[in-house]
């Protein structure tokens, strides 16, 4: 371990984050009961530009006058090069109220994106007296985003979570493809005649996932556009899941359920988490740093990766 010790990332589930359009206040109630940790309301893409005044008068009715639970309530702004996001940010800070759990931010570019949104709901704080400070999500979904990802994670005190928006990545990093995620069918190494696929995200995630642990972030998977392949979709999460990522977007709700399988450790795998752990216990009491376990080996750092599992495990049942 460095002498700079990693900070924990902040200690809430965040297995599925369900998007829905602010243009259509017809689904809200739904998003509130559904079972995802956190609600995207969102303003930006899913909203037509004759809608945005609208959609951003329905978000904050809702979240001033709805039940939201327990739910992690968070709203994504326009961009910062729109002429929508400042009206955004004031009017949301300002008659939102505490309810509102985050300030999701798209395209990313450079850590000074996330200063300028930064600044502005600070004074917006400061003016209204608020008395629990919003946090941020962003979004990296483009090549200035994934080239800056390790200073945008540095960004602000403020920021909890990175998503990566497989949409606008593969357009601003201008691969040849219209899916949102997932398997891309020209992706494939060949060998002896046979295709073996291979993960074009793979690059992406890591990145995102080395800056977010390095700066205590949480990292997500963003969307799955194809919301009738079930498999495809837990293919995809189970990846994440696997590289480190603590959940992904659902954007229709049959795929909350999906995400929350994925990204809570199964009941063997805790179990088996346990069992290193009293393993190792037992090896230290020998004074021993290392033993075998189902005859494999464990160590001090078997420890750390058995933590992981347990911690997971522990947040969410709570
Ligand atoms: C994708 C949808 C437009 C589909 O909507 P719809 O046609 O209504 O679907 P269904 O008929 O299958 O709906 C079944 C029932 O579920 C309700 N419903 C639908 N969507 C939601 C939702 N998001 N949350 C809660 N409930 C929902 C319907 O009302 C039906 O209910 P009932 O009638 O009682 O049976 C729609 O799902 C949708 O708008 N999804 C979210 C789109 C969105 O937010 N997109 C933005 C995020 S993705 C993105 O931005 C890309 C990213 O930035 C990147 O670059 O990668
Ligand atoms: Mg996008």
């Amino acid at each position: 371990m460095s002498f700079r010790l990693q900070p924990a990332a902040p200690a809430r589930p965040n297995r599925c984050q369900l998007f829905g359009p602010g243009s259509r206040p017809a689904i809200f109630e739904k998003m509130a009961t559904s079972a995802a940790d956190v609600i995207n309301i969102d303003l930006e893409d899913s909203v037509a530009p004759s809608d945005k005044e609208t959609a951003r008068a329905n978000v904050i009715k809702a979240i001033n006058e709805m039940d939201w639970g327990t739910k992690y309530l968070s709203v994504r702004i326009n961009g910062l090069d729109t002429p929508w996001w400042y009206r955004d940010v004031v009017d949301l800070l300002e008659q939102g109220g505490e309810r509102l759990n985050q300030i999701m931010i798209p395209k990313v570019g450079c850590a000074e994106d996330v200063y300028a949104v930064d600044a502005l709901v600070t004074a917006i704080e400061r003016a209204t007296g608020r008395k629990t400070p919003i946090t941020f999500e962003v979004i990296i979904e483009s090549a200035a985003g994934i080239a800056h990802v390790e200073a945008i994670a540095a960004s602000s005190p403020r920021l909890q979570a990175m998503s990566l928006g497989a949409a606008d990545f593969a357009a601003s990093m201008g691969m040849q493809t219209t899916g949102i995620g997932g398997t891309q069918a020209n992706y494939y190494m060949l060998h002896e005649g046979a295709k073996y696929w291979s993960d074009p995200w793979h690059w992406a995630q890591t990145a995102i996932v080395a800056a977010c642990r390095t700066h205590g972030i949480l990292p997500v998977d963003g969307p799955f556009g194809d919301f009738s392949d079930d498999e495809g979709f837990r293919a995809q999460a189970l990846r994440s899941a696997t590289l480190g990522m603590v959940g992904k977007w659902a954007i229709h709700p049959k795929q909350v359920a999906l995400a929350n399988e994925v990204f809570t450790p199964s009941d063997e795998a805790v179990a088996e988490a346990r069992e290193i752990l009293a393993a190792m216990d037992a090896a230290k009491a020998r004074g021993e740093g290392a033993t075998v376990y189902k005859g494999r080996l464990v160590d001090i750092a078997s420890i750390k990766q058995a933590e992981v599992i347990v911690r997971q495990s522990e947040m969410i049942a709570r």
